[in-house]
């Protein structure tokens, strides 16, 4: 319900807003022209930093007396995020009061130039600190591309969000993309940093901080009241200048805890998460990763794996998040499984791991869609039935041919409406379900599932 009321009002927001530009320039369609050596060379380099074989055999047990929040650093290239993300870890870290934090360089956070190569996984760092009262899981990207990517899959999916504003350059293009993101996937608080306070005079500081509640109000966030702090990353991590750097970062902790809501989680709900990558644990087994959306899972669960036209059974054999054992793993978790009996090309991203007959695969659905104007960065011209372009909802991504209303010939870019959906294969799909419509290179449309086609219902 909390997700559909959510897209609902992204819709609306969406209508509203002058500018969405959501070109995605690098489409997994990219990494499927790939060797398949080459994709398993790649999915064998990749340490997760959820899980890695090193920390396998060097395990600690998960601590969950903190309540956990998902968050993230989001904002204009260049701006700062990830000197922000190593700065909070430097200063979480020096505190020493607030639990486990590990101090992590900007080096260890942004491995852009290696892993963008891949082209297919978004690429997120996911940092893990704590406060005193809150233990975060942090996505910071290495480039805009993750972030669309990212946002729009819900590979990561963010809480909350600390918005990275320079003051020397104020809202900048992708300031306002992440902003029109972060709203559709329903996020309804935003913390804002505005960095790089050292190079700038106080009223330019206070000019960037008017200019930033305008904004956040036009995109549907509460602009008067939502905490926006001033500092220096880059003071925060070389240690100069107390005021500005490490107590900016005091500050933006305590208004993160404060102010970004303690999510709803879904617990008594069957277990599900959309898989995010498959690794292969040499004398472990198959591990898959990605973030529980809602439900428990221990080891010794009997588990599903549903959608690409297959439906694998298996039985959890460990559970780790952040390179601690889980004794359970639950909704908001960022985690990997250890699964029986299956191995790893059997697994692709894109499957829902599930507690077995919870979830069925569709391929018929009907669905509310908002199909973006031009000035948002969507079609230029109406579109007809048949129209087939790329569905992206949780991990997964498929073609999904368009039926309009009997009595619509055409759609215009800009408008929203009620149409049949048949998708190239089927997938985990159910209603109040979020997804986005992309082709080639630009996102279309943004939509939600409203109803699952009886008649032609097709399971895995
Ligand atoms: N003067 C000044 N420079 C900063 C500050 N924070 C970051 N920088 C510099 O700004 C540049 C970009 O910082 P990053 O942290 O890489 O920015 P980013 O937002 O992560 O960039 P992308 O990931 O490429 O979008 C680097 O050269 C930083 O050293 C700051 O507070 N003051
Ligand atoms: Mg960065």
């Amino acid at each position: 319900m909390r997700i559909r009321q959510s897209n609902m009002a992204a819709l609306v927001t969406l209508r509203c807003c002058s500018v969405a530009r959501l070109a995605l320039r690098n489409t997994p369609s990219r990494a499927c022209r790939e060797s398949t050596y080459h994709r398993q060379l790649i999915n064998n380099t990749r340490i997760s930093s959820v899980l890695s074989r090193r920390h396998y055999a060097d395990k600690q047990t998960y601590d969950r007396s903190k309540p956990h929040v998902n968050i993230g650093t989001i904002g204009h290239v260049d701006h700062g995020k990830t000197t922000l993300t190593a700065a909070i870890t430097k200063v979480l870290s020096e505190q020493g009061t607030s639990g486990s934090t590990k101090f992590h360089k900007y080096d260890e956070i942004d491995k852009a130039p290696e892993e963008r190569k891949r082209g297919i996984t978004i690429n997120s760092a996911h940092v893990e600190y704590e406060t005193m009262t809150r233990h975060y899981a942090h996505t910071d990207c290495p480039g805009h591309l993750d972030y669309i990517k990212n946002m729009i899959t819900g590979a990561a999916q963010m809480e909350g969000a600390i918005l990275v504003v320079a003051a020397d350059d104020g809202q900048m293009p992708q300031t306002r993309e992440h902003l029109l993101l972060a709203k559709q996937i329903g996020m309804e608080k935003i913390v804002v940093y505005i960095n790089k306070a050292d190079v700038v005079d106080a009223e330019v500081l206070e000019l960037v901080e008017m200019e930033m509640r305008e904004v956040l109000s036009e995109f549907g966030f509460d602009g008067d009241n939502s905490p926006i702090i001033t500092g220096s990353a880059l003071y925060a991590m070389e240690g100069r200048d107390p005021k500005l750097g490490e107590e900016s970062i005091k500050a933006l902790l305590a208004a993160v805890d404060e102010y970004i809501p303690l999510p709803v989680r879904e617990l008594d709900k069957p277990f599900m998460m959309p898989v995010e990558s498959v690794h292969s644990i040499p004398g472990r087994g198959t591990v898959v990763t990605g973030r529980v959306e809602r439900g428990i899972i221990k080891k010794g669960d009997d588990v599903e794996f549903i959608g690409h036209n297959a439906k694998l059974k298996s039985i959890i054999t460990g559970i780790e998040t952040f390179h601690k054992t889980l004794g359970t793993g639950e909704a908001g978790d960022q985690l990997g499984a250890l699964c029986r009996g299956l191995k790893r090309d059997e697994i692709k991203r894109g499957m829902v791991l599930c507690k077995p007959g919870s979830l069925k695969a569709h391929q018929e659905i009907e669905a509310q869609v908002y199909f973006l104007s031009k000035e948002e960065g969507g079609r230029h011209k109406p579109l007809t039935t048949n129209y087939t372009p790329v569905m992206f909802s949780y991990t997964w991504d498929t073609s999904a041919r368009i039926s309009l209303p009997e009595d619509k010939e055409m759609v215009m870019p800009g408008e929203d409406i009620k149409v049949n959906m048949s998708l190239l294969k089927p997938m985990v799909t159910e209603i109040g379900q979020r997804f986005t419509l992309r082709d080639g290179k630009i996102t279309i449309g943004t939509g939600v599932i409203t109803s699952i086609l009886p008649d032609a219902a097709k399971t895995a």
